[in-house]
């Protein structure tokens, strides 16, 4: 879409300030004019600027009617709604109606190569994000006069006009706006792209105060962990000491937890912690680390503490993004599950007290739609090698590299498992009873027995209360109000726990032939954008939307299933045959063959057996869909419309339990697969018992906060 277009237009808007090069030592270090007006001592980067004209100020307002003539999409443009150093910024409505800002910037202030190629950076960086506390970037095609970069429309401006207005935030303000700060910087550093002008202005708010980091002009990508970037950028009040004091080392992803330090007291003290009207004292005051906290706002010691951490002078000891998720700041206070509506003219008051059970459950949508985790194992994963996109098809588009690249949790989401895992190899558990399985049943479950008393104890204990522990998605906090969905859930734990209270039985049911339990083969969750999407065991496949629409073709994509869940209503089912299906549905359709060929091509089966004995369920009338899906640090557990719940442990062992069948599958991390019945769980080893009153926990903690919302 952008690629080709911009090799030969592009240039550079990014920022209020010129861009001024001065290459003392042969590198080229780029500063901001306004930077570069005082005599820094270190670095020797001390540069006069030029008086230019605002390049922003060569942007005449654009024709009422804007062409993508490429891509033949018409643009109305309607009032200007700000002006930045290179760019002014336009609403316009597309077609179908749509309201977006669209930045324009005039090709006049894109004369030299460099200026072309940073706004090439800029957009090419930008175009790659997908997150929702970044500004989507939807477009960006050029006339004869400017190149325009249409994005999700902030209607709330910027967090500098919320402070401008406000004087100061309330704490609760600040733990939800940080939260999401936070989220979209891991994001980004998962990419391995530095913002590097993080700040008031830049952090923008869409209609419902939720964060829209925009603004990638300094953007930098590295190539991998190690690279150090040299380039001397920044805004003056919001610089980490490292790339002012240290340029010989370089600078990477710690800059922006600084200025995230930075914004953080300036939401909370009215102003930037080194500012002063000389930008050469600003510097001194941040290499001697000089801020102080005024006596007379009251700030809770948790969150000076986070300050001084985010401002630690010392980028290598300075805390990772979930270290910071992880500080008490974020643990104590009121959380908020939204901001208010109209918080730029009136200082929210929050209730003086909070159920734990409310904290929790705010403080986990918050976090868990931010994509930013908590726990002692965060933060440690490795960033993901990330390759820029080159191509403008919306292929392109569809699946990223946050893709989770097998049927496993998606390392952007992480749910990062507190306890290790156990490393029971399920398949030796289970090697007696598949040797038994046309005997008696007293035989096969002495077998379980004798097998278990050898295995260790599971570390999968109360201690991991789910309570404290389990996120929702996105998906599918809103349909936690379904009001008898919460009586299913509280049943099947409730089996559970008879199940494993329950004594040896002389007879049981036997082994429950596998074809009776359906299971989620595949998954891949884009719920950042569109949804998750899963293929089922009888080959199905589906999205659940994150507009709390499902979809679901079948096996031999024949026909078609629509299902809408309405708040506090029952579920609306409409079928039709693929060939037939409404005009409305072709953008999902279109969406779920994506989210299938991308299943098929990259994907592994959760079994080993391809051939699945689930054959004759493949045509079944009725298409089972799933419902919603939960996360928590061990698992991420699917709800099916039939009742099935299936946890996927992050260890990769897959527990689906089936309280129609009363029947347990479990699939090993070889892939191998066991079926049993609930009555036989006084048999099952320790590691599927811990299991097992693990997903009891979960499911009891789950029904208990949906009734408490009835
Ligand atoms: N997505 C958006 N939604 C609403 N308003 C926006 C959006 N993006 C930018 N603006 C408004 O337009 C102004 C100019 O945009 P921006 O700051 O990105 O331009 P710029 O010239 O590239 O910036 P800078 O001066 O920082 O280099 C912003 O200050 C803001 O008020």
């Amino acid at each position: 879409m952008l690629t080709g277009m911009f090799v030969y237009i592009c240039s550079c808007p990014s920022n209020n300030f010129v861009y001024v090069v001065t290459a003392p030592s042969g590198i080229c270090q780029e500063t901001k004019s306004q930077m570069a007006s005082v005599a820094i001592k270190e670095p020797k980067a001390a540069i006069t600027p030029k008086k230019k004209t605002k390049p922003s100020r060569l942007c005449y307002t654009p024709p009422t009617n804007i062409a993508n003539s490429k891509k033949k999409i018409l643009y109305t443009r309607y009032d200007c709604i700000g002006e930045g150093g290179f760019a002014r910024c336009f609403r316009v409505k597309d077609e179908s109606g749509n309201i977006y800002a669209a930045k324009v910037i005039a090709k006049a202030s894109l004369q030299n190569e460099k200026t072309r190629q940073k706004l090439f950076g800029e957009i090419k960086v930008h175009q790659s994000m997908s997150h929702p506390n970044v500004v989507g970037l939807i477009d960006c095609f050029e006339d004869k006069t400017n190149v325009y970069l249409v994005l999700e429309l902030c209607e709330h401006k910027s967090l500098m006009e919320l402070l401008r207005k406000r004087k100061l935030l309330t704490e609760p303000e600040v733990r939800f706006l940080m939260l999401q700060i936070l989220g979209a910087l891991k994001y980004m550093h998962k990419k391995r792209v530095i913002h590097r002008d993080l700040k008031l202005g830049n952090i923008m708010l869409d209609e419902s105060n939720n964060v829209k980091i925009g603004d990638f002009g300094l953007a930098a990508l590295l190539m991998d962990d190690e690279e150090r970037k040299m380039t001397i950028c920044g805004t003056p009040n919001y610089i980490a000491p490292e790339i002012l004091f240290n340029s010989k080392e370089g600078h990477s992803f710690e800059v922006d937890l600084w200025s995230a330090g930075v914004v953080m007291y300036a939401l909370l003290v009215g102003k930037p912690p080194f500012q002063d009207k000389e930008v050469k004292t600003i510097y001194k005051k941040i290499k001697a680390n000089s801020y102080s906290f005024p006596p007379n706002i009251p700030i809770s010691s948790e969150a000076k503490n986070l300050i001084a951490s985010l401002l630690t002078q010392d980028p290598s000891i300075r805390p990772s993004v979930d270290d910071i998720a992880n500080h008490d700041f974020f643990h104590s206070g009121y959380m908020a599950s939204s901001l208010p509506d109209d918080i730029l003219h009136i200082q929210p008051v929050w209730p003086s007290t909070q159920s734990r059970s409310s904290f929790q459950r705010n403080l986990d949508y918050v976090a868990s739609a931010a994509g930013v985790g908590f726990g002692k194992s965060a933060g440690t994963e490795k960033n993901k090698p990330y390759a820029l996109k080159t191509d403008e098809g919306d292929d392109d588009h569809m699946l990223p590299s946050v893709l989770s690249p097998r049927d496993r949790v998606n390392p952007v989401m992480k749910i990062g498992p507190e306890t290790k895992p156990s490393s029971t190899k399920l398949s030796s558990i289970f090697e007696a009873a598949r040797k038994t399985s046309e005997e008696t049943l007293p035989s096969r479950v002495k077998a379980l027995k004798e097998e278990s008393r050898s295995i260790p104890k599971s570390k999968l204990t109360r201690s991991d209360a789910p309570d404290n522990e389990t996120r929702t998605g996105s998906v599918s906090i809103a349909n936690l109000s379904d009001n008898i969905v919460w009586i299913n859930i509280k049943k099947t734990a409730l089996k559970i726990g008879m199940g494993l209270e329950s004594r040896p039985v002389a007879s049981s049911q036997g082994p429950i032939a596998a074809k009776n339990i359906l299971f989620i083969t595949k998954w891949v969750d884009y719920s950042n954008k569109y949804g998750l999407g899963y293929q089922l065991s009888n080959e199905s496949v589906g999205v659940h939307f994150n507009d709390q629409t499902s979809l679901v073709f079948s096996a031999d994509e024949n026909m078609i299933e629509y299902i809408t869940h309405q708040k506090n209503s029952e579920a609306k089912h409409s079928i039709f045959s693929t060939s037939k299906a409404p005009d409305a549905l072709k953008n999902k359709i279109y969406l779920l063959k994506h989210f299938k060929s991308y299943m098929v091509q990259n994907l592994s089966r959760a079994v080993q057996d391809e051939t699945l004995d689930d054959i004759d369920i493949k045509n079944a009338g009725s298409m089972i869909f799933m419902h919603n899906y939960l996360r928590t640090r061990q698992a991420i557990m699917f709800r099916l419309s039939n009742g099935t719940y299936q946890f996927n442990f992050v260890d990769h062992v897959k527990v689906v339990v089936s309280p129609s069948v009363q029947g347990i599958m479990v699939l090993d991390k070889e892939k191998e697969k066991m079926v049993f019945t609930l009555e036989e769980a006084c048999w099952f080893t320790d590691d599927l018992r811990s299991r097992l009153k693990y997903i009891r926990e979960v499911l009891e903690s789950w029904a208990s906060k949906l009734e408490s919302t009835h």
